[in-house]
């Protein structure tokens, strides 16, 4: 089996040498285990932001797979035994269906030592508390694929073990690809539904905008660079201004004007409810994936 890469790291040549930022802070090795699509992207993130690619390792299920990211990132691929002996920070990125094999494999090699940050969907950190040896920190993460490009929206949430300092590990290490908040474990459903799955949204929201451009007649590469430009400059006002959504909304329908008779329809179709119906769906499928392993 083979995939393409998602983006190759442009930049390998370290903001700050290792040597430098082991004296200063010790910075940690960091390997992931299950580098697909967001494992990919953690590890692209993380050399984008300044790590050296020796600091990172990740574990893959097929050789073509691990030379594939090997080749196109310089980062060293490994088993597990070898991951949990080399690494101070375990980062689990399968499926949460393939979790139950992982912790077979990991929990006679891992130690309290070492940091497991989980980033699957549903799965309690108390999933893998019983499943590894005792004292064995965890953190559960929920990041969101923008980390690709420095732009990730992460919810950070400790274990029974987990100390200030794990913490403060994990939020440096996801920080250095986006934005980092902490909250309560219990919201992680939700977060997952919002903010893990949200880019989801946005990238169906424009992909229907441009669909309408074409119904309008417009050729497809300037319904894309329309609807792209159209989606940057919203969100970057949204991050900039502060403002809330509403008034910048208000502020694009004018009286009697083209946007009202957009937004009437939006509301005739019912996408707002649809939006929030849509999103309680993903909590209650995270919901479900975590209690496919409870106990029991
Ligand atoms: N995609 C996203 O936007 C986000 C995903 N997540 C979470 O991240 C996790 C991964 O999701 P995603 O990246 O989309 O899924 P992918 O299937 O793309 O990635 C998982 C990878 O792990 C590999 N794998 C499975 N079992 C093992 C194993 N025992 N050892 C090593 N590698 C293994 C898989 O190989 P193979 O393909 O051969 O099975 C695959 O390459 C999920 O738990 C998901 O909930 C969290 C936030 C956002
Ligand atoms: O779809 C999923 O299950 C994963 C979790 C959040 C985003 N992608």
């Amino acid at each position: 089996m083979c995939r393409t890469t998602l983006l190759v790291a442009t930049r390998q040549d370290p903001v700050v040498s290792l040597t430098d930022m082991t004296e200063e802070k010790g910075r940690p090795t960091i390997a992931v285990l299950g580098a697909g699509k967001i494992g990919e992207a953690l590890l692209s993130g993380l050399l984008h932001g300044g790590r050296q690619a020796d600091e990172l390792l990740f574990t893959e299920r097929y050789p073509e797979r691990s030379a594939q990211l090997t080749s196109a990132y310089g980062i060293r691929a490994t088993d597990v035994p070898t991951a949990a002996k080399t690494a101070d920070v375990l980062v689990v990125a399968v499926k949460p269906q393939d979790i139950e094999p992982l912790l077979d494999e990991l929990a006679p090699v891992v130690d309290a030592e070492t940091l497991v940050v989980s980033l699957c969907a549903g799965l309690p950190t108390s999933l893998f508390e019983r499943r590894l040896p005792a004292g064995v920190p965890v953190v559960r993460a929920m990041p969101n694929t923008p980390m690709l490009v420095g732009e990730a929206m992460s919810a950070i949430s400790p274990g029974t073990h987990a100390e200030a300092e794990h913490l403060a590990v994990v939020e440096e290490m996801l920080s250095t690809v986006g934005k980092v908040v902490r909250v309560p474990e219990a919201q992680q459903d939700a977060v997952t539904a919002l903010s893990g799955s949200g880019p989801a949204y946005f990238f169906f929201l424009v992909e229907a905008m441009i669909d309408a451009g074409i119904l309008l007649g417009l050729p497809r590469a300037v319904a894309e660079a329309l609807i792209i430009q159209s989606a940057v400059g919203a969100a970057t006002m949204l991050a900039q201004t502060g403002e809330h959504p509403v008034i910048l909304r208000e502020a694009v329908t004018s009286p009697a004007g083209t946007t009202i008779s957009a937004i009437r329809e939006l509301e005739k179709h019912g996408v707002r409810a649809a939006l929030i119906a849509a999103i309680e769906a993903a909590r209650d499928r995270s919901r479900e994936l975590g209690a496919a392993h409870e106990p029991g």
